[in-house]
């Protein structure tokens, strides 16, 4: 569990998060989207003990990071940067982050067969490929078998398959009561696999809230017989309605009450479509709305 409590941190005059209240919930894996600078590393670090807030708090199963008792037992995380001594072997770098954690050394193969290493566990990390190096960034990160995950644009420099690895290897860890939380600005990829989504923008909340309540909001594609007064009676309705070729997009209304107003002004339907919302369009429709 995360809990982001009116956190604010200011640098000089800039403030890059102001009273960002969000909660990653167990069994959920929830997206902190954001354009560059919009202030997602800077609460990923603060939550993760790498910087200080000014004001407020981030807690991770209740407790700072810092007052946790053995962190890497409650949080993995994947952040940005890169993570290894190029001349160590996968092998090797993980026995090196299970010292230095305190954590066991006997889940390391299998871990390394995980996360698809296990042929390249001998390999010194500096000829690994970036997908490689991520997936070696998420075998260090599951080390002490944290409930919680934090990944900070994790898809970075993996392909299809990598991403698909990944995807399962988040879902199966919220199977299992665990928490994800995960930074991307590659919405389509995220689409696929968030519950929840926590939208900020220059480091203030614009939107939150469960997936299929975003995308829910959706708008819908009409045509009937006699497109102005359809129009006409949906907007009297309370329905936001504009005119895109021979169709009307209408939001505001369930296709029910569409359908509903159609047979009460006897004007008959031809195509009713209820278009799901993308990450990308509610992304766009919040950024723009500020
Ligand atoms: N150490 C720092 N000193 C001064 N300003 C900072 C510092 N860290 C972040 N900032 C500023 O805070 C704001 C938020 O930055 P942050 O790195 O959190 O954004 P971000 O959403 O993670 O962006 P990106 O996707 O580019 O990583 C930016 O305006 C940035 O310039």
């Amino acid at each position: 569990m995360i809990e982001i409590r009116e956190l604010t941190k200011t640098y000089g005059r800039v403030d890059a998060v102001r009273d960002v209240t969000f909660t990653a919930a167990p069994g959920r894996v929830t997206g902190l989207l954001g354009l560059n600078g919009s202030g997602k590393s800077t609460t990923l670090r603060i939550l993760l003990g790498l910087a200080r807030p000014t004001r407020g708090a981030a807690l991770i199963n209740g407790s700072r990071y810092r007052d946790l008792d053995h962190p890497l037992r409650h949080v993995g995380a994947v952040l940005e940067q890169g993570l290894s001594h190029p001349g160590q072997t996968g092998y090797a770098h993980l026995v090196t982050q299970a010292l230095l954690g305190g954590l066991a050394r006997n889940r390391i193969s299998g871990l390394l067969e995980y996360v698809g290493l296990e042929h390249a566990a001998a390999k010194r990390t500096g000829d690994y490929s970036l997908g490689m190096r991520q997936r070696l960034a998420v075998a260090t990160a599951l080390l002490g078998e944290p409930n919680v995950l934090v990944l900070d644009e994790p898809a970075n420099g993996l392909d299809p398959p990598g991403m698909g690895w990944l995807r399962e290897l988040m879902r199966a860890h919220t199977a299992g009561g665990g928490t994800v939380l995960i930074s991307s600005h590659l919405l389509a990829e995220l689409e696929q696999v968030v519950d929840d989504v926590v939208i900020i923008g220059q480091g203030r909340i614009l939107a939150a809230g469960p997936m299929t309540e975003l995308s829910g909001a959706s708008r819908l594609r009409i045509r009937g017989g006699d497109q102005l007064r359809l129009a006409q009676g949906y907007e009297q309705y309370g329905a936001t309605v504009s005119v895109d070729g021979d169709v009307l997009l209408v939001a505001g209304i369930t296709p029910e009450q569409a359908g509903d107003i159609a047979l009460h002004l006897r004007v008959p339907i031809y195509e009713l479509v209820a278009e799901t919302q993308h990450l990308e369009d509610i992304f766009m429709s919040v950024a723009e709305a500020r």
